[in-house]
């Protein structure tokens, strides 16, 4: 199995040494450089040269600020940075995840409860505070959730969100998490659409698969989204999940979007209660302090007030209707504060955005209330348009903010005119954006939702180890759709087209429109000549890739996805950055100061990986490997290793196109790496890695 294109060259960035590629998505590659001063890791997403134009710049550059509105947030990834590169492409220098984000782990490995719960409060946390600057991220699913140094879960890809309130239509998505009101024929959706995501993406934890994919049975996108449509939510099979926490999940996945959580703070307290019922220790929602500013103190007083009777005074400017108490539950919703008058504007998107007050039903062993105050009190939503920031713009550091109430903040300033920020995470954490605007209203009807962070009331744990890689059995081949053979088995993973403005550009570079690379999604199609929408998928009004569409990408920004199954461990392990073999012998990449590498310039200069890598179990303890050479040159030879999550074996180089690797003990697989190695040094730019089946 291949990559179906080379990675892009990495630009020459002043002030920072590409190290290596991580990962490649549909209109961008990723790649860690190390920062010069302060010296550091940074992830720097780069755009493909196929896409430069106006649209697409636009759109880069609206997620870039998009994430720097949000990138204080401790569970959001942080922005440091964007620009234009010397060769015309405009990049994102982004903190650095460095461990296995939650769409490598979930297929692999078995969460605990606790974890799982940790994550989803955290991530709800993030996607609150998104809503509450009036962005929607409409693409929550596990890859899109990377992981820290300090493994705290951290929200990426904002490249297609939008502002509450504008239209769903306009949007794209990734199926199996998608809300069904946005798979509609006329989609519609808000914040709820979110909730829906975030509560697939926890289920999706839970049971290692997407929550309507069925095993053994076929999961095209069209079953998906049928099945997301109409077939009730399947049962958790996992003794361990309290039926209180199943009941929250069919809350927050609910058909209907009048029966779910009215928003993701909402979902947050469901999910603490959870943790409380199971006597765990009870994960903190984070939430900034512009937000409300003067929080009650720490310890949350279970009224929500401060102790000091500050409380009602800082409520009558500010808009907050409810505290958290991690410790002992949710204050008294019923108090709510009245807002600030919103702008026309803002009322305008504030009705569009409002969320129905109609009774959930109510939880099991929760302690949800089917007609809870709170939900409806949550409803606010303080919204802020999306504001496009042009090229050559820093983001500007800043770290006025501090999350939580105690805790030693990092402030950084800026160093040598390098902007520098904190990769902290939780208490000790500052913000590395300016304060959003004042808030520009909000609809006084409604309250607001705020809410304060805390310290964090116990330790995360940091997972030491990962197990190995396991082959994701879930496959479905590709022909079962009625598509042209494909290498190898897929998963069954489609993606809305979204040709919004906020989206990534439509189609019209398919020569250099890569394919998808997340690890839902390890390889797509081009979206170009294949990329049908929700209404397409149901006539089964597919167009047929062509034989030559293998450098796609995913819609305007996300076609056609599918990825084969064993990839999807590939793409974990690109993400946990075991692609370095061959890494010495690239092409400089800090040579091409060439205006803008053509395809042509990109292929002539990278050597390609090995393609069709198969691992065949001989049923002896051991496997064997084989793989093809598509541009074979003499004096080629091969380098091969050993690859479990986060480590690597040691290289070794071979003339054959062919080993046999000892079975891992314990998982009864083995993955390797194998990289084309020219006589004159050259390797591959991207190893392709395969696992054994
Ligand atoms: N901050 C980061 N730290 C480490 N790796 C990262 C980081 N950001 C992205 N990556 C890696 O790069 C890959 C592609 O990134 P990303 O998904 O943001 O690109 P994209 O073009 O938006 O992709 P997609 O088409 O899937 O949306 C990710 O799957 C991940 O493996």
């Amino acid at each position: 199995m291949s990559a179906r294109r080379q990675p892009s060259i990495p630009p020459k960035i002043p002030g920072y040494e590409f190290v290596r590629l991580l990962g490649m998505g549909g209109f961008a590659d990723v790649f860690e450089y190390r920062q010069e001063l302060p010296r550091r890791s940074v992830a720097v997403k780069v755009l493909l040269s196929g896409s430069l134009d106006q649209e697409a710049r636009e759109a880069f550059f609206a997620e870039a600020n998009v994430m720097a509105q949000l990138s204080h947030h401790p569970s959001i990834v942080t922005v440091y940075h964007a620009d234009i590169a010397s060769d015309g492409r405009p990049y994102l220098v982004m903190e650095y995840c460095s461990r296995p984000g939650l769409g490598t782990r979930y297929r692999m490995e078995r969460f605990t409860v606790a974890e799982v719960l940790r994550t989803g409060i955290r991530v709800a946390s993030a996607v609150e505070a998104a809503h509450h600057l009036g962005i929607l991220h409409r693409d929550i699913k596990p890859a899109n959730i990377l992981a820290t140094d300090f493994g705290w879960p951290a929200l990426t890809d904002f490249g297609i969100a939008s502002t509450l309130g504008s239209s769903a239509a306009a949007t794209g998505m990734s199926i199996p998490w998608a809300a069904p009101e946005l798979l509609a024929e006329r989609p519609t959706g808000d914040a709820r659409g979110d909730v829906y995501s975030l509560g697939a993406t926890i289920y999706s934890l839970l049971v290692g698969r997407s929550p309507f994919e069925v095993t053994g049975r076929s999961n095209s996108p069209a079953d998906l989204l049928s099945r997301i449509e109409r077939a009730p939510l399947p049962t958790i099979d996992r003794e361990d999940v309290p039926p209180g926490l199943s009941a929250v999940l069919a809350r927050a996945m609910a058909k209907d979007p009048d029966r779910r959580f009215l928003s993701a703070l909402a979902l947050a307290h469901a999910l603490q209660q959870v943790e409380r019922s199971m006597h765990l220790p009870v994960t903190s929602i984070d939430l900034s302090q512009d937000i409300l500013p003067e929080a009650p103190s720490s310890r949350g007083d279970a009224d929500g007030s401060s102790g000091d009777g500050s409380r009602d005074d800082q409520v009558t400017r500010l808009r907050p209707v409810v505290s958290i108490d991690p410790h002992g539950g949710p204050s008294d919703l019923s108090q709510g504060f009245a807002a600030p008058a919103a702008s026309p504007a803002t009322r305008a998107q504030a009705r569009a955005a409002r969320r129905p007050q109609a009774p959930p039903p109510p939880l099991p062993g929760t302690g949800q209330g089917a007609s809870s105050s709170r939900d409806v009190d949550e409803d606010a939503t303080r919204l802020r348009p999306i504001t496009t920031i042009t090229a050559q713009t820093s983001v500007p550091d800043q770290r006025q903010r501090s999350w939580g109430t105690t805790g030693g903040d990092v402030p950084t300033g800026t160093t040598g005119g390098v902007p520098t920020g904190t990769t902290g995470r939780g208490p000790a954490r500052a913000a590395a954006v300016p304060p959003p605007p004042a808030p520009e209203g909000t609809n006084p009807a409604q309250g607001y939702a705020g809410a304060q962070s805390y310290p964090e009331p116990q330790p995360y744990p940091v997972p030491q180890a990962y197990p190995a890689p396991q082959p994701y059995p879930q496959t479905l081949a590709w022909q079962q759709q009625g598509h042209p053979a494909q290498a190898g088995p897929v998963e069954q993973t489609g993606y809305v087209p979204q040709p919004g403005p906020s989206g990534y550009p439509s189609p019209g570079h398919p020569a250099q429109h890569g394919a998808g690379h997340s690890p839902e999604a390890p390889f797509a199609p081009s979206a170009t000549a294949f990329s049908p929408t929700p209404a397409e998928i149901r006539s089964q009004h597919y167009r047929k890739p062509s034989s030559d569409d293998e450098t796609g990408h995913r819609g305007p920004r996300r076609g056609w996805v599918v990825g084969a199954a064993a990839a999807v461990v590939v793409a974990a392990l690109v993400t946990v950055g075991v692609l370095t073999l061959g890494r010495d012998a690239d092409p400089d990449p800090q040579a091409t100061d060439a205006p803008l590498p053509t395809p042509t310039a990109v292929e002539e200069a990278t050597v390609p990986a090995p393609a069709k890598l198969t691992g065949i179990d001989q049923g002896d303890g051991t496997a064997e490997f084989t793989w093809e050479n598509p541009d074979e040159q003499e004096g080629d030879t091969y380098v091969w290793r050993e690859v479990t999550v986060g480590s690597q074996g040691e290289a070794r180089r071979t003339t054959s196109s062919e080993v046999v690797v000892p079975l891992d003990d314990s998982t009864g697989v083995v993955c390797i790496e194998v990289s084309i190695v020219r006589d004159d040094g050259r390797a591959s730019t991207m190893p392709v890695q395969e696992c054994s089946r």
